[in-house]
């Protein structure tokens, strides 16, 4: 028996996976609160992922009917960038600084300047610093709390955290250290000279945790610990990764030809490369992998995070709000909306409000804007999908997950507005399934491959296959034209 865990933004979800049953025997999920403030500002508490952990675990173990004894090794997916700053004693310095906080806009901006600007970046580190990965986030500290900055002892990511509270081990791997903004992608290690750049007071050896492959262990539960959830003694924990990458594993570890897109707060589209990556745009995060290769990726701030406002704003139950959109025509009878209520990443506007345009005394109805919600989020991932550029030239597939994908109307939304045929695995909480693959991976060494253990467990839905229709494909165009004129006209981005 193997456990996946994803720490997402909104919730920790938890997967119970029979390996040689080739079964998932139970899901849970518990959620989290999400501290807002003004100027973009979005964290978290570090503590608030430990008590949702132990919730999904005992709801999804319950599930399962299982003994957690069974339990041979536990994976951890986790939301990317978050800056997890420790004191000497493990307590966090500074609540967590999301990868969706935008307070630091401007200290990416002056990174990115001090750093050579793009092709300085692209040298050093093999990508380009976005706002949002976590370089910035520790600059920002430095300036604006200088005592906590002082205090910090280790430097963590959120699924980093985990691990450590797991297995009292501060590690990390190259999938989720690509996040950072001081490693190396293509070499896959740190880059201590940008490191000490942006905190020359600490000491990188020793803040930076100690990096693993992909396959290592970071340890095994601890003794206390494993008495408390009711684990057998040396339960392993594997190496884990950013959600993203074991999204792409959770979704059959995937390969040319293949795209994996998560519409879960933030909206990522994937494609996998066995060589280091040099983008054409540089919006695209040139990550690695976590299974030894690399994952260009590109990645929107307002999806489920859009959606759900509008819905809420209406009181709407998730059926309800299916069921609205699908009562609008395409393209909301000309409600057009930029939903960049956050910010935005891809195209580049930390500092950006959404918008609403095209409203008219007859088309202004809940219908209506709901449908341009959905419709703008998903226009976004198109935008993405065209900075990828190449890398996903000729894709055939998109493998559709996180929470937006278990909406039909939206699956046929993606297929006709890239034009490209959608499906979604059975377990849409990807990234915690391919946790827990990564998990067995790890904990059967030698024994079983990644991808034979994708094939047994990765099941991919016919009942939610999604073809493009060439009528839907052609009034989306005419739709996403006067979305990219919306861009250039408010935003300056070229069409
Ligand atoms: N049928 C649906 N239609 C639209 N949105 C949905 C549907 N089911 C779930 N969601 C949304 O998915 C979001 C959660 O997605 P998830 O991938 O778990 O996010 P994260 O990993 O960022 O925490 C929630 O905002 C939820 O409202
Ligand atoms: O910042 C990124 C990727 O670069 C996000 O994709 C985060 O990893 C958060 O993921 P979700 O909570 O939306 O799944």
């Amino acid at each position: 028996m193997y456990l996946g865990v994803d720490c997402g933004t909104q919730s920790t979800k938890v997967v119970v996976v029979d390996i040689d049953a080739a079964a998932i025997l139970g899901e849970a999920s518990r959620p989290h609160r999400l501290i807002e403030g003004t100027n973009g500002r979005r964290e978290q508490h570090p503590g608030d992922w430990l008590e949702a952990f132990r919730g999904a675990f005992q709801d999804a173990v319950a599930k399962a009917n299982i003994d957690p004894r069974a339990v041979r090794a536990i994976g951890i997916s986790g939301q990317q960038h978050g800056m997890v700053a420790l004191d000497r004693d493990g307590e966090p310095v500074y609540p967590a600084k999301l990868w969706c906080d935008t307070e630091t806009a401007d200290h990416n901006a002056a990174l990115v300047e001090r750093l050579g600007g793009e092709a300085g970046c692209l040298e050093r580190l093999g990508l380009v610093l976005q706002t949002g990965y976590t370089a910035s986030k520790l600059a920002w500290l430095r300036d604006t709390h200088p005592e906590a900055y002082r205090r910090i002892d280790s430097l963590l990511l959120p699924h980093d955290y985990l691990n450590f509270w797991l297995t009292g081990e501060r590690v990390s791997e190259a999938g989720d250290a690509s996040g950072t903004g001081y490693f190396d992608t293509r070499r896959r290690e740190w880059r201590l000279d940008v490191f000490a750049e942006i905190a020359p007071e600490l000491d990188a050896r020793a803040v930076l945790p100690r990096l693993i492959d992909a396959r290592q262990p970071a340890g095994v539960v601890r003794p206390a610990l494993a008495r408390e959830l009711g684990l057998a003694e040396g339960v392993v924990v594997s190496s884990g990764g950013g959600d993203n990458m074991l999204g792409a594993i959770g979704t059959g570890n995937i390969r040319p030809g293949e795209i994996t897109m998560s519409l879960g707060t933030s909206g990522t589209i994937c494609a996998h490369s066995s060589e280091p990556v040099q983008a054409e745009s540089d919006m695209v995060a040139n990550f690695c992998s976590s299974d030894g290769g690399w994952l260009p990726l590109i990645c929107t701030m307002n999806v489920t995070s859009a959606t759900t406002r509008i819905r809420e704003l209406f009181g709407l139950e998730l059926d309800d709000f299916g069921e609205h959109i699908a009562s609008a025509p395409i393209g909301a009878e000309g409600v057009l909306m930029l939903p960049f209520f956050d910010g935005e990443r891809v195209p580049a506007l930390p500092h950006a409000s959404a918008s609403l345009l095209g409203l008219t005394g007859t088309n202004l109805t809940r219908a209506n804007l709901c449908r341009a919600v959905m419709e703008g989020a998903t226009f976004g991932m198109r935008y993405g999908l065209e900075q990828l550029g190449s890398l996903a030239a000729g894709a055939r597939q998109i493998r559709l997950i996180g929470g937006g994908s278990k909406s039909p109307v939206w699956r046929q939304m993606v297929a006709d507005i890239t034009g490209i045929p959608v499906i979604s695995p059975r377990v849409t909480d990807a990234a915690a399934l391919g946790a827990a693959l990564q998990a067995a991976w790890c904990e059967r060494r030698g024994d079983v491959a990644l991808d034979a253990l994708c094939e047994r467990l990765v099941v991919l839905d016919e009942a939610t296959r999604a073809e493009p229709v060439p009528a839907g494909v052609a009034a989306y165009e005419a739709v996403y034209t006067r979305y990219r004129q919306a861009l250039a006209e408010r935003h300056g981005i070229p069409d």
